[in-house]
């Protein structure tokens, strides 16, 4: 793993793993980066990045044996809304549906509704981690003819979802199901990466291609745990990327001399997957049960999860935990660390130790904080998580 030296604004920042900042060595690779105009497919760099990403990473072939082809784009936001209005690309009325916790429900500015006029079913995980077969058969729109209804044609799922893992087992029966129904199946993989490192007895490659072969789409990103400061890929069959692409263009989001973002996207891709990506889930995890075993044995407080800890995220529920949240902000600033709320968020520069013990140091002056006063709950509701 590269080592990793102390940054001044990202080592102790865990709002996010979209706020590492980019070190010298990526700035070194923009010098020979291509210089075409991608909007003409004429740019080496950005077209090497979507074979390189399609064939290597995904095996060049997704659900049905179709042919993957990657289309280069600024954000996985704009990746995801461009996948969701491909698929969707007939006349409404239609619906489409995701757990309540994804990043395409939550977090892209109702673009689902705005962009490509479906309504969108919200389905909470029964299992409270990941969608089940039976959670979409209880919650989709059947196509039945019924005039009154949006029938589903579209399911997005996440992997990972606020750091858990999509199990391989239950996305099968899902993706076999969806096409018996005739429904798309978009992978909203911007933490894909993240999955394929979970788990030490299997390739994380292999995993990234078993996962690509049973969904009809899929973003993956690498301005999160890659560590690039921009850019994301859209992967679908050569019609798809043709009409994905005609959209990104209407959107403004062709891109012209994408070169150097995409040079950097490579480059952090080859340096940080899968090693980086993996040490940095055995770090968090490594300090998630240190970090429980000292504050319940020397302050008698015990943290509570609001999901498992897998990869890269630590979501401390801090109400059951008994931490008020502006309380915890102002100590975590008092410590210079940054923090949104109870998502703790790990990456290839907060996981030196430097960085990790100050974290720590937060949590043992909130608990010592505790020892002494009461909890008193959050006037504002926490966000959705
Ligand atoms: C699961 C997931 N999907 C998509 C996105 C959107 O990525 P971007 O910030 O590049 O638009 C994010 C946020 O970073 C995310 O966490
Ligand atoms: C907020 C959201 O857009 C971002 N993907 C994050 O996880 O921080």
């Amino acid at each position: 793993m590269a080592s990793v030296p102390e940054y001044t604004t990202s080592s102790n920042d865990f709002r996010s793993d979209t706020f590492t900042i980019p070190t010298p060595e990526i700035w070194q690779t923009v010098a020979e980066a291509s210089l075409g105009d991608s909007i003409y497919e004429e740019d080496r760099d950005t077209s090497l990045l979507e074979q390189r990403v399609a064939q290597e990473y995904l095996g060049g072939k997704l659900c049905a044996n179709a042919e993957a082809r990657g289309l280069f784009c600024m954000s996985t936001t704009m990746s995801n809304q461009l996948a969701i209005r491909t698929h969707l690309n007939f006349a409404p009325p239609y619906s489409v549906l995701c757990d309540k916790r994804a990043h395409v429900y939550v977090d892209e500015c109702a673009g689902i509704a705005v962009l490509s006029q479906a309504l969108v079913i919200p389905v909470t995980a029964s299992n409270e981690r990941f969608l089940t077969l039976q959670d979409i058969k209880d919650n989709y729109i059947p196509d039945d003819g019924d005039i009154h209804l949006a029938p589903t044609k579209l399911i997005c799922v996440e992997n990972t979802l606020h750091g858990m893992c999509f199990p391989y087992d239950e996305l099968k029966r899902i993706s076999d199901w969806c096409h018996e129904e005739g429904i798309k199946l978009h992978l909203d993989g911007a933490r894909l990466w993240n999955a394929a490192c979970a788990s030490s007895d299997r390739d994380p490659k292999q995993y990234m291609q078993d996962i690509a072969a049973l969904v009809d789409s899929a973003s993956v990103c690498f301005s999160k745990s890659l560590g690039a400061p921009i850019g994301s890929m859209l992967i679908g069959n050569p019609n798809f990327r043709k009409k994905a692409r005609h959209l990104q263009k209407q959107q403004g989001g062709g891109i012209r001399q994408a070169g150097f973002i995409a040079r950097i996207a490579n480059y952090c891709l080859s340096i940080n997957f899968p090693a980086t990506v993996t040490e940095v889930s055995r770090r968090t995890i490594e300090f998630w049960f240190d970090l429980h075993a000292t504050l319940k044995r020397d302050y008698g407080m015990e943290l509570q999860l609001a999901h498992p800890v897998e990869t890269n995220f630590i979501f401390v529920d801090l109400a059951r935990s008994g931490i008020n949240l502006n309380k915890f902000l102002e100590i975590g600033q008092a410590n210079n660390v940054k923090l949104f709320d109870g998502r703790l968020a790990f990456h290839y520069q907060n996981i030196s130790s430097v960085s990790l013990s100050t974290l720590k140091r937060t949590f043992i002056d909130v608990a010592s904080y505790y020892q002494q006063n009461e909890y008193t709950p959050d006037e504002r509701s926490a966000r959705i998580y």
